[in-house]
């Protein structure tokens, strides 16, 4: 450690090994963990003033510090600039966010009551590959909404969103849109996809200005040239939270290239953890923000954070509360996509109308509401919560039931959505509820532990369930391993079950996803290089074009997806991809 306030990290940017210094920021040193706070002292307190609009970062980027090796990240100070750029292109990259299902307590949440959120297996992918020096480009390739936009790095708006009073930095909290940048970009995005129709255009605009607007607010305009590629497996505009995804992952892959990121590697500690995904996170709201309008900022946390969240905005005024569930256990859930577009600005306006003409009714359903929402709450977070005993599964399921009860009452389900939860009661294979704000939208089933044809002696799993005597609740009481056998006992059976089923729900035009709740949060493949056991020694690079390539959902979790395969009795991370896992205890 240095005495004027910086300390001293490794960097992997010249053979040797090279130590820099560098400043560490007032909030790192804030928010360390005793352990890391040994090595950074006290006064090692320097102030953000050594990052100046000119000195971003990204000057000195052009050097391959793969994530996991970096330290805190910090800005550097104005003389590490001049250092020897010892590479002139990094090796191409990734990053990942999830989806997100509203668990219980959508639409109670509008009105004051908790909601718990929580992490899908459905994902956003995004490829970060680097162009040439002499390319002064910065290109986006969204194939998911056919779309894909080049801009001249130098001619963007890089003074106005430096200027003094209007430059934030990577550590600052932005929570409005600066007209003034907004107005900066806007020629920029009228740029994209010009003879598009309007419905399309607006799309295209929509994730060029959230992309715009983190680019220009993180990056310089010495940013080295990149393409910026991203596929994802969540349904857009279904609920499940896209455009949160996808705002966690630029901002995350931006952060990533300006190292103001540490890690994710296996022996963080937790704090550190939670520091980086909320670096993450509020750049992602700020993302949202530029889709959205007016998020209330659960989509972008469960998206950054992973696992699940409870959510309480009580007053519009102050920051909601949000308290991470790192207990909710990883169910298998069966997710169905109406395919039925839906507001959700007219499905909560119905229920503020119904509030209205009938205030105490509602206001005891929302009551209700808020009290499903507690009661999974309470049980999540009670001493001895076992998330692998059956008691536990079937009361959670049990709230999954009543909440979508309430939610009918509510006037906020649809045909399509009743349509779906026949079609799976009918199995008796698990508890259906709507998610999000209804009126279209997507179903969310939390699977029972095993099917109730396996119990009941049926074998086609199209017999009337009778949950009164559910057989399949009893059976497995006893199982002290209830989770692994969640998906291990009668497992064929439940999957010809699941099969049938995706073949009536396709036949009605519905969209069938086997998902996993309350997985890992954003997640980073430095390099990009994965092992697929199909390629040589070391891994195989996934490059751009292979990345475009993969055929749909399943293509794109072949070759990149985070979790190795679908319906494995345990669903492995795959090698490579990295996680900030703050309810993770570090290695010693
Ligand atoms: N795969 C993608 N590629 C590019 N842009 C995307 C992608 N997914 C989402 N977006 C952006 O996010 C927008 C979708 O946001 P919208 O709020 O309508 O859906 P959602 O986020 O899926 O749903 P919700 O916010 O209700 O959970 C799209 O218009 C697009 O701008
Ligand atoms: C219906 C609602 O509760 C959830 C929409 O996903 C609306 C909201 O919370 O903003």
């Amino acid at each position: 450690m240095a005495a004027n306030g910086t300390m001293r990290r490794k960097t992997h940017d010249a053979p040797g090994e090279t130590l820099e210094a560098i400043a560490v920021p007032r909030e790192i040193m804030a928010n360390l963990c005793p352990r890391a706070a040994v090595t950074l002292q006290p006064r090692t307190m320097s102030s953000h003033a050594t990052q100046t609009p000119e000195h971003s970062p990204v000057d000195a980027m052009p050097v391959q510090l793969p994530p996991n090796v970096a330290s805190t990240a910090a800005p550097p100070t104005p003389g590490m600039l001049h250092r020897k750029q010892s590479s002139p292109m990094m090796p191409p990259f990734m990053v990942s966010a999830p989806g997100k299902v509203i668990v219980y307590g959508e639409h109670a949440v509008v009105h004051g009551k908790a909601a718990i959120a929580a992490a899908i297996s459905l994902r956003s992918y995004l490829h970060v590959s680097f162009l040439s020096k002499s390319n002064r480009t910065v290109k986006l390739r969204f194939p998911d909404i056919q779309m894909e936009h080049t801009w001249n790095i130098d001619e963007l708006p890089w003074d106005v969103f430096s200027k003094t009073g209007k430059k934030k930095y990577y550590y600052d909290l932005v929570t409005s849109l600066d007209p003034d940048l907004m107005a900066a970009i806007q020629p920029f995005i009228d740029q994209v996809s010009p003879k598009a129709p309007e419905s399309i255009r607006k799309i295209h605009h929509a994730s060029a200005c959230s992309f715009l607007y983190l680019f220009l607010s993180l990056a310089s305009r010495k940013v080295p040239p990149c393409v910026y590629t991203l596929r994802s497996t969540i349904p857009i505009g279904a609920g499940l939270g896209s455009s949160a995804s996808i705002s966690v992952c630029i901002s995350t892959a931006l952060l990533l290239q300006i190292r103001a990121l540490s890690g994710p590697h296996q022996d963080q500690p937790p704090q550190e953890c939670e520091l980086n995904i909320e670096r993450i996170n509020r750049w992602a709201f700020v993302g949202e923000m530029c889709i959205h309008g007016n998020p209330s900022g659960v989509d972008n946390t469960v998206s950054s954070g992973g696992k699940a969240v409870l959510f309480q905005r009580r007053d519009y005024d102050k920051p909601p509360l949000v308290v991470p569930l790192y207990n909710f256990p990883e169910l298998p859930l069966l997710l169905v996509n109406t395919r039925q577009s839906r507001s959700t600005a007219t499905e909560v306006a119905k229920v503020a109308n119904l509030r209205s003409v009938h205030p105490a009714i509602t206001e005891n359903i929302l009551n209700a509401i808020g009290l499903v929402t507690e009661s999974a709450h309470k049980l999540l977070t009670s001493p001895d919560f076992d998330p692998t005993s059956h008691a536990s599964l079937k009361h959670l399921g049990e709230l999954v039931t009543i909440n979508h009860g309430l939610l009918v009452s509510l006037g906020v389900s649809h045909p399509k959505l009743e349509r779906i939860r026949e079609l799976i009661d009918h199995t008796g294979i698990g508890w259906t509820k709507l998610t999000g704000a209804g009126g279209g939208g997507c179903a969310i089933t939390i699977l029972k532990p095993q099917p109730p044809a396996l119990s009941n002696g049926h074998g086609n799993g199209t017999h009337h369930h009778d949950s009164s005597s559910d057989e399949s609740d009893t059976s497995s009481e006893n199982d002290p391993d209830c989770s692994a056998s969640i998906i291990s006992n009668g497992t064929k059976l439940k999957y010809k079950i699941l099969d049938s089923l995706e073949v009536k729900l396709e036949h009605e035009g519905f969209e069938k996803f086997e998902t996993t709740l309350a997985g890992d949060g954003v997640g980073v493949l430095w390099p990009a290089v994965l092992h697929n056991g199909n390629e040589e020694e070391g891994g195989e690079e996934i490059d751009q074009e292979k990345f475009l390539k993969a055929e749909g959902t399943i293509g794109i979790e072949r070759l990149v997806g985070v979790v190795s395969s679908r319906r494995k009795v345990v669903r492995e991370v795959r090698e490579g991809w990295k996680f900030w896992r703050p309810w993770e205890t570090p290695e010693q």
